[in-house]
């Protein structure tokens, strides 16, 4: 099957020389769920945010769910990114003064594909009932839930999540990386995580390290205490 998430000799280049991304390829087929680690500036952001438009690489090209992205006009990306893609970010974007319910509903409310219930994903995500409370009396795993199920309420090909359990307790950590986990299990979907955290990158079936902005590995995630040696690896190298 294609891939959902494509990344082909990406490179991104900021002002003043920084090279944050270079020449980096990355394929997540339909339920995988590949975790990105690396350094403090080793690029997992940029790679994230090129993957998922909202970025452009300086080089090599971007595909999000079979359509090209790379030159594609900031509209069209913003359509497309809506339609096919939930994020879920460590300071969970969510608003606060809106209900729980509300707050699902904003992808669909913009233009998104109304392709689950609120009450379903809501139930997903272990929150039945929640839907009139406002997400500002959540607690953090709480709303890293609800914004979990924003993510999940257009039924997305592709999942980014930027240190989703970064501000999170390793129990509720646990939950958030279950959940993860079963977008790509259940809902088939492509599921990007970066972390810094061996152990929620050990939820993952695939793990992929940067060095200084390049793809220094790729493969099978083994366990934790072999991805904090590894990672020991790839940053003792940049250091
Ligand atoms: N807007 C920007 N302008 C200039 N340089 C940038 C910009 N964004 C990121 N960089 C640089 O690009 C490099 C990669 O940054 P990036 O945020 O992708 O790394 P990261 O691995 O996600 O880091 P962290 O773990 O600290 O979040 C760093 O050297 C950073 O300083």
């Amino acid at each position: 099957m294609d891939s959902v998430i494509s990344l082909a000799s990406v490179s991104r280049r900021y002002p003043r020389g920084v090279i944050a991304l270079r020449d980096a390829s990355l394929d997540v087929p339909p339920g995988q769920f590949v975790a990105v680690m690396g350094a403090t500036g080793s690029g997992k952001s940029t790679l994230l945010h090129c993957a998922a438009g909202l970025d452009r690489p300086s080089g090599g090209r971007v595909r999000l769910a079979g359509h090209d992205i790379t030159r594609m006009k900031e509209a069209r990306r913003t359509r497309l990114r809506r339609d096919h893609a939930g994020f879920v970010f460590q300071a969970y974007n969510l608003l606060s003064e809106l209900t729980v319910r509300q707050n699902v509903e904003l992808p669909v409310r913009l233009g998104g594909p109304r392709n689950r219930t609120v009450d379903e994903v809501l139930a997903q995500v272990g929150l039945a009932g929640f839907g009139k409370r406002p997400v500002g009396e959540l607690s953090g795993g709480q709303r890293q839930r609800v914004a979990i199920a924003r993510a999940l309420v257009t039924a997305p090909a592709a999942v980014f999540a930027d240190e989703p359990t970064g501000a999170l307790d390793p129990t509720t950590g646990a939950r958030i990386l279950a959940l993860l986990r079963a977008a790509a299990d259940r809902d088939g979907a492509a599921v990007l995580m970066v972390t810094h955290d061996p152990v929620a990158a050990a939820w993952a079936d695939r793990l992929v390290l940067l060095r200084d902005g390049v793809v220094a590995h790729d493969g099978p995630v083994p366990d934790a205490t072999e991805i904090a040696d590894r990672l020991r690896g790839v940053t003792a190298v940049s250091a």
